[in-house]
């Protein structure tokens, strides 16, 4: 079943992943969609300093949103926000630097935005494909931590800030790699079977589908959305599936293609018609499965795995120092 969801997705990939599949899926865009003014809201964008993260951010700040970065390298995300701020003239442009892989860190920075900022739209953006199996100080598997933990910590900690505002949204930046994946909670940090980074990524990448699902029914005044950026030449790429990258580069989108879709949910008054909890590919939303797939769940799995991430983020809202570690 493996070896027919990956030639499926596969070819589907070359036909609609890659920078033509871009250009072709792009004639149906109507421009005006991003004819718009958001001056006076408040966009938290994490992971960008670089690829679709910081094109998004540039986007975002030509159209005057207020846009908060969340990096976790100061001397990068410094050199990014001097670049947004003279290449979009945008002055309200903040930096905050945060490892979205260290829950204690983000419930930390949660608390302080929260006295101090509005948000209007979260973008959850920062992600990685780490190859080997390796730990965070708190003894989470790393892409686990950064992909799932992280995005559903970061999430539920603004959720009360969210909703505070009109017209309130969170995008998160998934992959249609999550397509060969069925929902796996019996191993959320990938220990008893041989460690493939590729499939473990694409497990993370589900399980945000699912995640912003089972929100999108929790909290209506808020506006989930998900989405496949496509195939983009970003920095991830390139380090992290060299030899994809190798056959690839001739193919891939820009940074800004793949940061199109992004765009569109966080600031287009037609994403925000659509209903809650939808995966999106070129401003359009597409089915979760790939046909004759059997990549549904079993009833309950997804609220389980609401439960868990939940379990676990509580175990680091305290920043006591006995917190407990997770293996
Ligand atoms: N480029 C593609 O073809 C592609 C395809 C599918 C999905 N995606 C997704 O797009 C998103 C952006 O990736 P990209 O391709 O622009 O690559 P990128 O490497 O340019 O961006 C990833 C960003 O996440 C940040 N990040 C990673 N771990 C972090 C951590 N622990 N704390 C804080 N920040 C962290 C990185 O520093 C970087 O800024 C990711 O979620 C990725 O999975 C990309």
């Amino acid at each position: 079943m493996s070896w027919y969801r990956n030639v499926v997705w596969f070819v589907k990939g070359l036909r609609e992943y890659t920078r033509s599949g871009y250009e072709t899926a792009s004639k149906h865009f109507d421009p005006a969609d991003l004819e718009v003014d958001v001056a006076g809201r408040s966009f938290l964008i994490t992971g960008s300093n670089s690829g679709i993260g910081k094109a998004a951010a540039k986007e975002i700040a030509r159209r005057g949103g207020t846009v908060h970065l969340v990096c976790r390298n100061k001397e990068r995300a410094e050199d990014a926000k001097g670049e947004i701020v003279t290449e979009t003239g945008n002055q309200n442009i903040f930096l905050h630097i945060v490892d979205i892989s260290n829950p204690k860190e983000i419930w930390k920075f949660a608390e302080k935005f929260k006295n101090e900022h509005k948000l209007n739209v979260l973008i959850n953006n920062a992600g990685c494909m780490v190859n080997n199996r390796e730990l965070t100080e708190d003894g989470l598997e790393k892409n686990f931590a950064t992909n799932t933990l992280g995005t559903y910590v970061l999430t539920t900690a603004l959720l009360p800030l969210l909703e505070k505002e009109a017209d309130a949204r969170v995008v998160t930046v998934s992959s249609g790699g999550m397509l060969v994946q069925k929902l796996n909670i019996s191993d959320l940090q990938s220990g008893s079977e041989t460690f493939d980074g590729t499939m473990v990524y694409a497990q993370n990448k589900r399980q945000q589908v699912v995640l912003t699902e089972q929100w999108a029914k929790t909290h209506r005044s808020i506006h989930f959305s998900v989405m496949h950026p496509g195939w983009a030449d970003t920095p991830a790429v390139r380090s992290s599936m060299p030899d994809f990258y190798q056959k690839m580069k001739n193919s891939l989108r820009t940074e800004a293609q793949g940061a199109d879709t992004v765009v569109w949910l966080a600031v287009s008054s037609e994403a925000a018609k659509l209903p809650s909890g939808l995966f999106f590919q070129d401003r359009q939303p597409v089915p979760t499965h790939l046909p004759l797939a059997r990549t549904h769940s079993p009833p309950g799995d997804e609220e389980k795995l609401m439960e868990v991430l939940e379990e676990f983020s509580q175990k680091f809202k305290s920043t006591s120092p006995g917190s407990p570690q997770c293996h």
